[in-house]
């Protein structure tokens, strides 16, 4: 252990040995070496610190925020009991408070650029470019500071920006969309996003499930395709979400249609299909090279990006990139859901601003659209991207038990949410279902209720039709059965993760006969990006046999578009999806589902975890996990560290 940080090589020693114990991934001490060779004169704790930060980047922190990780690192860093002891004990001997570490990044160095609070981007600066970057509060890897610059800014113009496409007809049309302003009904929220988003650059619509996202966006598209024809795009970071909003836009055509609405419909039905985001901005395997940047921008009028939580920090700043200044940019998603794997949380972090307007907007929107905002809402120093986001508060789709616990867990409220799932074990509740895995038969007992839900989705296996309508039929039925049920884990190894819950239902369920990967009734999971094929990591998949026998892989492509098939060959490296990872499955949602949490705690189990989870079952949610750990994963959460927020609303103390 080293005596003060001055020690370099002490430093470098002690990484090594954190490495080796599993406690730091293989990254930091490379950097922090890599940092020491190119600059002899680098102050010690600036190598503890970059090591420190890459690692947190792999927890999906995009910055080292100095002040907060030193006042409880081991919140942050989320280490076993042993390594916390380990670091206290080393933050103890080198005797130095915060200041010592912000002293070192204020010398700087070689390795280290000081851009403090609103200085520009690195790359138009004069100068090599250093890996490491200081704001005076925050240390950042290079890429991660220049993207949320390049997020901040773009999003502060586009909100300020006006797309001028109002016309006189706009506000009669919304009336007949929404019914007059002065009801004050359950759609004033959706009506006022509408009409704050028709003009302006940029739009955020937040809300949770059901709460009417999509069929906002659906009149929205109708009052924009009447004010003015306009080439519009529409994705989604997964291909599950970008068939779910598809869907979701169907079900308004035929609502239009159902009210006598036809020319309602047709402005519709002029929306092209939803692609997924890797699609839109030309992804090329095995690279994270796009085809569509600044240099190369897209080519659409108005663009509309669901599940937007989804989107990971580098992949929002190349979409705002690719995205022209003049094109009307919208996301849609639930701040509330999971982060992406990756580092970032900008949703999540779009969404720290106050719900306010300026009496100016209040005023316009009286006088243009008939809409009255609550006075307490208005403030005079509401910024633009403040205005730019929209909540939408109730649910029209879901109620009952699953709703109140997901409410219960978004609000951290551990008493309730353990009292609706205890309940439902002594009610019999149907609709929330709660297996303690320890207890007895908990496990054996959990196991065979998934295999029963998984062979209850593929009864109709046999026979296989040889005629091709009544084989493309039978092909749409079951891949929309072997939609209604899925497992979920926190974990991906290991007994109680992703690749031990498959291993065990393949067992269980392959077909006598077969041996090996391919077989019928055989749910994939696409592991990488293959734009020729048309398929994308994270799509789900379905093998069945063709009217020849042979085994192929169907894909569900909505209502519109008949099943994608691919020979399991082209897939490579798919795995089985009887259980996916939460993360997976976002953006999908199921009719049943059956969380699994290891009865041992790990830092990857969160509120927003559990949220993601219960939120993907529209009928039934059963949790496998013991009822005391439940509150301790209530208190973990929303917790990366970013300094986007501060960027983003300097009006707003306290980020
Ligand atoms: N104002 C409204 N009046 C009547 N029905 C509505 C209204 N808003 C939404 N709905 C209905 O509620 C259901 C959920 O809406 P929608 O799919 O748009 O929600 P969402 O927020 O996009 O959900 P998710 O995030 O789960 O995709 C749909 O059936 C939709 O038709």
């Amino acid at each position: 252990m080293p005596h003060a940080p001055r020690d370099r090589s002490r430093i470098l020693e002690l990484l090594d040995d954190w490495h080796r114990a599993g406690w730091l991934g293989p990254l930091e001490p490379v950097l922090a070496r890599w940092l020491a060779e190119r600059d002899p004169d680098i102050a010690p704790e600036l190598l503890f610190l970059a090591a420190i930060t890459v690692h947190l980047e792999g927890l999906g922190h995009t910055g080292l925020d100095v002040p907060a990780f030193f006042a409880q690192p081991l919140y942050y860093l989320d280490w076993p009991e042993q390594a916390g002891e380990a670091l206290e004990e080393f933050l103890a001997q080198t005797g130095s408070g915060p200041e010592t570490w912000q002293a070192a990044l204020i010398r700087g160095g070689r390795m280290l650029a000081q851009h403090h609070d609103c200085s520009p981007p690195i790359s138009s600066q004069r100068g090599p470019e250093t890996p490491l970057v200081w704001d005076g509060r925050r240390l950042y890897l290079r890429r991660h500071f220049r993207d949320e610059w390049e997020i901040a800014r773009q999003l502060q113009s586009r909100a300020s920006t006006t797309v001028a496409y109002f016309s006189e007809g706009s506000a009669t049309l919304l009336t007949r969309l929404f019914g007059p302003a002065s009801s004050s009904s359950a759609g004033d929220g959706q009506r006022l996003a509408c009409a704050l988003a028709a003009e302006r650059g940029f739009t955020l619509i937040t809300g949770g499930p059901g709460s009417g996202k999509t069929y906002t966006i659906a009149r929205l598209l109708v009052l924009l395709m009447q004010a003015a024809p306009r080439r519009v795009a529409l994705a989604a970071p997964t291909g599950k979400a970008a068939l779910r909003m598809d869907t979701a836009l169907r079900q308004s055509v035929d609502d239009f249609v159902r009210r006598g609405d036809d020319d309602l419909a047709d402005l519709l039905r002029q929306v092209p299909p939803a692609q997924t985001l890797h699609r839109l901005l030309g992804a090329r395997p095995g690279t994270r090279r796009l085809r569509h940047d600044a240099h190369r921008p897209l080519n659409f009028d108005l663009l509309v990006v669901d599940e937007a939580s989804m989107i990971q920090h580098d992949l929002m700043a190349a979409l705002l990139r690719a995205t022209p200044a003049r094109s009307q940019l919208i996301l849609l998603g639930d701040p509330d859901q999971l982060a992406s794997v990756e580092a970032g949380a900008v949703l999540a972090e779009i969404c720290r601003g106050r719900a306010v307007y300026s009496p100016a907007t209040a005023e316009d929107l009286k006088r243009r659209w008939g809409i009255t905002l609550a006075t307490d809402s208005l403030r005079d120093d509401a910024s633009a991207l403040e205005e730019a986001v929209v909540r939408l508060g109730s649910s029209y789709r879901f109620d009952g038990p699953i709703a109140k616990l997901a409410t219960a867990i978004r609000s951290g409220d551990a008493e309730r949410v353990i009292g609706l799932l205890a309940a439902s074990a002594t009610v019999g509740d149907s609709a929330l279902g709660w297996i303690d895995p320890r207890a007895g038969a908990g496990r054996a007992n959990f196991l065979e209720l998934a295999e029963r839900a998984w062979r209850s989705t593929q009864t109709r296996l046999e026979p296989v039709p040889s005629g091709e309508t009544e084989h493309a039929a039978w092909v749409r039925e079951l891949l929309e059965a072997a939609d209604t049920f899925r497992i979920l884990c926190a974990l991906r190894e290991g007994p109680w993760g992703v690749a031990g819950i498959n291993a065990r239902m393949t067992a269980q369920l392959r077909p006598p006969g077969y041996s090996g990967d391919w077989y019928p009734g055989r749910p994939v999971l696409v592991r990488r990006n293959d734009p020729i094929a048309g398929v994308y990591n994270g799509d789900l998949g379905l093998v069945l046999p063709d009217t020849q026998g042979r085994l192929q892989v169907y894909f569900s492509r909505g209502p519109q578009l008949a099943p994608l098939r691919l020979h399991p060959r082209r897939l490579g490296d798919a795995t089985s999806a009887y259980a996916l990872t939460v993360h997976k499955a976002q953006g999908s949602e199921f009719q049943r589902v059956l969380l699994i949490l290891p009865p041992e705690d790990s830092p990857v189990l969160s509120r927003e975890l559990l949220y993601t989870a219960v939120t993907r079952a529209r009928r039934e949610f059963i949790a496998v996990t013991p009822l005391e750990t439940l509150g301790r994963i209530l208190g973990r959460h929303g917790r990366r560290m970013s300094g986007l927020a501060t960027r983003l609303f300097p009006e707003v103390s306290g980020h």
